[in-house]
């Protein structure tokens, strides 16, 4: 038997080493998200050298440079540090900064996902976990697919759904080679499994929800995520990719945020979510006592769209999912009897950020020349 030798060498981080010169990137969020980013391309180290990060911010600073090497405070002594002038900042990254240039968003912010457009009708890259642009009118989400093919740049969103699952990309195969999504079915919020993983354990509602919010899978104000409207972004953003035309009202959707808490401000509407604790910790029983669990489940068809929450058996995949997971199960006119299925961790800093950094060296990477006016 022939032998082979193993190197322990790292395995080399793939570069964008077709393009001759660096990738300038701006990383608009520093939070969970953002910050993880920064710390994994610096993590790069001489493979990381491609990309060059020319400036960050968050809501209160902003700064152009190389963001502080310290990870907790990439913002920290750099020049020009001041809250963001975002007409300002999308200027200078339009008209003054060199090509190629990846503009970030993992603000979660709509004034920022206003700015995709004339980013890409500029020339920029736009990379995004942000589900705001995407979910729009449906208008709206065709202008961004359209502005970044008449300026050959790309607009990557692959984080939107399932963090850095490869969920949006493998629609995209699909329907690039010919198949047809004819249902999608899943469990597609990290901080709902949780939660409803948490509340089996013992936990309670509003105790796991101030966990979920702490380990970084919920959005930036949870009521998105408890609301359902989370689930159904990314439904909508599925569905979009697909080929489908869906506009959001057309989406139903099951609220757990209590009707006498929804227009609380948002410190008070989490002290004050104890008060559904013993109708979630009933519910979570009921289900027990059925071999079930509950998930929150979102399903689409060329019909339309629901995600609520539901008892699954606890012996199918969806009943055992934990933690943070997702699963999704995609049936096409190819996977028809059996669906294609994608699973694993599906929200957190670190397999988002990755997913992030994926679709940037991606963009760089499938680049293509504009496309010749009609
Ligand atoms: N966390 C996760 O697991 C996942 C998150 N995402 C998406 O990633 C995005 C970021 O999430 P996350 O990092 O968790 O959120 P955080 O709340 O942790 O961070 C948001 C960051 O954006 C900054 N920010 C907000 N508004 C503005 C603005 N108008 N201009 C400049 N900066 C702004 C905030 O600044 P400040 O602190 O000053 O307010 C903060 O630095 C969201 O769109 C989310 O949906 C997607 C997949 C998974
Ligand atoms: N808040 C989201 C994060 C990813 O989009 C989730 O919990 O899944």
């Amino acid at each position: 038997m022939a032998s082979h030798s193993f190197s322990a060498s790292p395995p080399v981080a793939p570069s964008t080493s077709s393009c001759p010169s660096p990738v300038h990137v701006y990383v608009a969020g520093v939070g969970d998200v953002g910050a993880a980013l920064l710390r994994q391309i610096d993590a790069r180290g001489d493979a990381g050298r491609d990309l060059h990060v020319i400036g960050a911010c968050t809501s209160r600073r902003a700064a152009w440079g190389a963001p502080n090497r310290d990870p907790e405070a990439p913002l920290a002594g750099v020049d020009e540090a001041a809250p963001p002038d975002w007409p300002a900042i999308v200027d200078r990254l339009a008209q003054e900064t060199p090509r190629p240039l990846v503009f970030v968003d993992a603000t979660g912010s709509p004034d920022v996902a206003d700015y995709y457009e004339p980013l890409l009708r500029a020339g920029v890259h736009v990379v995004t976990p942000s589900k705001l642009a995407n979910t729009r009118s449906q208008a709206a989400f065709d202008r961004l697919r359209e502005a970044a093919a008449e300026a050959g740049v790309q607009y990557r969103y692959e984080t939107t759904v399932g963090a850095g699952l490869p969920v949006v990309q493998t629609v995209r195969n699909l329907v690039a080679t010919g198949d047809r999504v004819r249902s999608i079915r899943g469990v597609v919020s990290g901080t709902l499994t949780f939660l409803f993983s948490a509340l089996r354990d013992g936990s309670s509602f509003s105790e796991a929800v101030r966990a979920a919010v702490d380990r970084g899978y919920a959005e930036p104000d949870v009521r998105d995520d408890l609301s359902g409207t989370d689930v159904a972004r990314k439904f909508l953003i599925l569905a979009r990719t697909a080929g489908y035309a869906v506009e959001p009202t057309e989406v139903q959707v099951e609220s757990l945020v209590p009707d006498s808490l929804a227009d609380a401000p948002y410190e008070a509407f989490l002290d004050r979510l104890s008060t559904v604790d013993p109708y979630w910790r009933e519910r979570s029983a009921a289900a027990a006592a059925e071999s079930a669990v509950l998930q929150y489940v979102g399903r689409f068809s060329p019909e339309g769209i629901e995600v609520g929450v539901e008892p699954v058996p606890g012996d199918t995949a969806l009943g055992q999912l934990g933690a943070q997971e997702n699963l999704f199960e995609v049936t096409t006119d190819r996977y028809a009897a059996v669906p294609l299925v994608v699973r694993g961790p599906g929200a957190g800093p670190s397999v988002t950020a990755a997913g992030v950094l994926a679709d940037v060296l991606t963009a760089v990477r499938e680049a293509r020349p504009p496309s010749p006016p009609a």
